[in-house]
């Protein structure tokens, strides 16, 4: 079931869960605004007085100037307590959407990999941007302002139906016909709706997917015809808005005028009773002036109906991303006093294709282990395994004898240094990127781990040296530069355990050398994992595992694999091969 089906009829009951914290304020601004409407009706109240004393024919000053000045303060009256209710509701509904916003970030930290892959980069920014947005009118308006503004057509209402309960009967006559015109607007309203919200996280990942895709686009110049997956997009959002609106309005143009026209069936009904002499003047002018206040009130509350009908679908996008089912992992941190890795029996799935066949594997605290294989064998996947990014499917990974799954997460990316090819570099300077690996360290402490792993020399060369901003994504550095950013983060991590997924694979030869060094003494003691391509770089491990087609084919020294594994000599040869081509050259 799709969360906006789910959650369609709590959507309440989760703003309200939400907005838990602000409860005090979400009261005060009702409070407020209740006042600030009756304020606004007693001055009609006041001119039906003044119009009774002329129709009396009273001389006297006074009496008038007394009801001038009420209905003056108390119009006063309406905007200061508006004007309150509005910033605090506003205060609140700005403070929960802060909230629930850290919350969904926090939350796709603690998703597998495959869940926040699953949804296109541009969707999640729509839902955690834009949707979420999408309850500020309810909480800021909907809540304080359409309870207040029914509540000051009831408050009228009851007063006329004392004064004269015929004529209030009559004043309910427009309310139904009004009612079904708003009920019109509600069929197919989610649905359409949701139409209009699906085309917009479309809209949101191809212009995401094109922005990223920019360089592929102008190399195979095919402007034109992803240019079109983008049109289409922005035509679908353009072409479920409009049918949206127009399905709608017509049905909520009708109620914004029918329910509030309460005087089309009052004045017939009062001119009725007066004329039979059941009603007297001076009371006919104080129904009609009072029905006159009932209508702003009125206009004011179903406005908000198209903000209440569309809750339900964008609860259910928000909670799309805060439901969605976490990785299991206890609170409590465990007792580790190793830092051994083991898998048994390991399997490991991408939706339905296997991609890890049982395999078995032990990597000792302190020793350097390489995975080598050929492209798309595994090791990757095995390597992401063990930093838990993704659930085994079947079998188990223990560190220090205790599944992965058993210690929570904090814990584990604690003890965990990961590189991978692609790392990420956030749009900040280079020592914040750094320091992202301890966010405590020191300048002092950064430039350190930078010096230890060969960048201080190319950072002090940037523009602002460790002030410089990387652009977008480490875009203003090189693949290489980026790289080794990317280690010299993960050694100031300082972790027991550092898995080095092709860290080294866009670094020139000269530099590798100053990696393969700089990592060398920085990792003494602690349980290494390269996944390399270049075996030359990692001849001296401790233990080098084969993966082959999702099996592990086998695993020991350089010189035990040459001696007996064919695909490793194999493999060895044409490296050895390729380095000599490269080198004559
Ligand atoms: N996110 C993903 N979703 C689906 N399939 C994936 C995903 N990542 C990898 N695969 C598939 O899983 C298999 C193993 O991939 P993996 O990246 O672990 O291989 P690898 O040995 O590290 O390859 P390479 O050396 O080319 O990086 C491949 O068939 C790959 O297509």
């Amino acid at each position: 079931m799709d969360h906006t089906e789910k959650h369609k009829r709590g959507a309440f009951s989760y703003l309200f869960e939400w907005a838990a914290p602000y409860r005090g304020k979400c009261a005060l601004s009702v409070v407020t605004a209740t006042l600030g409407v009756l304020c606004a009706v007693v001055p009609y109240f006041c001119v039906s007085k003044i119009v009774t004393l002329l129709i009396a024919g009273e001389r006297s000053l006074s009496p008038y100037l007394f009801w001038v000045v009420a209905a003056a303060l108390f119009w006063a009256g309406n905007y200061l307590f508006h004007s309150i209710s509005t910033t605090i509701s506003h205060g609140a509904a700005f403070a929960v959407i802060a909230d629930t916003r850290r919350r969904m970030c926090e939350k796709l930290a603690r998703l597998s990999m495959g869940k926040v892959l699953a949804r296109p980069s541009g969707v999640t920014k729509n839902i955690i941007v834009e949707r979420l947005d999408g309850i500020e009118p309810t909480l800021a308006h909907v809540v304080p302002e359409m309870t207040s503004k029914l509540l000051a057509p009831v408050a009228i209402l009851i007063y006329v139906f004392i004064l004269d309960w015929r004529v209030a009967l009559w004043s309910l006559l427009t309310f139904p016909i009004g009612m079904l015109a708003m009920m019109g607007m509600r069929v197919g309203y989610e649905e359409k709706y949701s139409r209009y919200v699906k085309s917009g996280k479309n809209l949101n990942a191809v212009a995401v997917e094109y922005i990223n895709g920019i360089e592929v686009i102008k190399t195979f110049s095919q402007t034109a015809k992803t240019y079109k997956k983008f049109t289409d997009a922005a035509h679908e959002s353009a072409h479920s808005a409009i049918d949206w609106m127009k399905d709608t309005q017509i049905f909520f143009s009708l109620g914004m005028v029918v329910i509030p026209s309460v005087l089309v069936s009052v004045l017939p009904a009062c001119v009725l009773f007066y004329l039979q002499g059941t009603l007297p003047v001076n009371e006919i002018v104080v129904i009609v002036v009072l029905c006159l206040g009932m209508m702003p009130p009125l206009i004011g509350a179903m406005s908000y109906s198209d903000d209440l009908a569309k809750i339900g679908t964008i609860v259910g996008e928000i909670n799309s991303i805060l439901e969605d089912e976490e990785l299991r992992r206890p609170e409590t941190n465990v007792q580790l006093d190793r830092f051994d890795i083991e898998g048994k029996a390991v399997r490991f799935s991408y939706k339905d294709t296997e991609v890890l066949h049982s395999v078995d594997f032990f990597f000792r605290e302190g020793t350097v282990n390489a995975l080598v294989g050929p492209s798309g064998s595994g090791k990757s996947t095995l390597a992401r395994l063990i930093a838990s990014m993704w659930d085994v499917t079947g079998g188990s990974i223990t560190i220090g004898g205790v599944d992965v799954r058993d210690i929570p997460l904090r814990q584990l990316n604690e003890m965990i240094a990961y590189v991978s090819q692609d790392n990420f570099l956030f749009n900040e300077t280079v020592r914040e990127n750094l320091r992202k690996g301890r966010p405590g360290a020191t300048d002092a402490e950064v430039e350190a781990s930078a010096r230890a792993s060969g960048c201080h020399e190319f950072i002090m060369q940037l523009e602002k040296g460790y002030d410089t901003m990387v652009g977008s994504a480490g875009g203003h550095l090189s693949g290489g530069e980026r790289q080794r950013l990317s280690i010299a983060r993960a050694m100031l991590k300082d972790a027991p355990i550092v898995i080095l997924d092709e860290a080294t694979a866009y670094t020139d030869p000269e530099n590798e050398a100053v990696i393969q060094n700089a990592v060398a003494r920085l990792v003494r003691g602690k349980t290494l994992i390269v996944v390399a391509h270049r075996l030359s770089t990692i001849t001296d491990s401790d233990q080098i595992v084969m993966v082959r087609d999702g099996h592990i084919e086998a695993a020991g020294t350089h010189e035990t694999l040459l001696e007996d594994c064919t695909l490793y000599r194999h493999l060895w040869e044409t490296h050895i091969g390729s380095k000599d081509a490269v080198e004559v050259k």
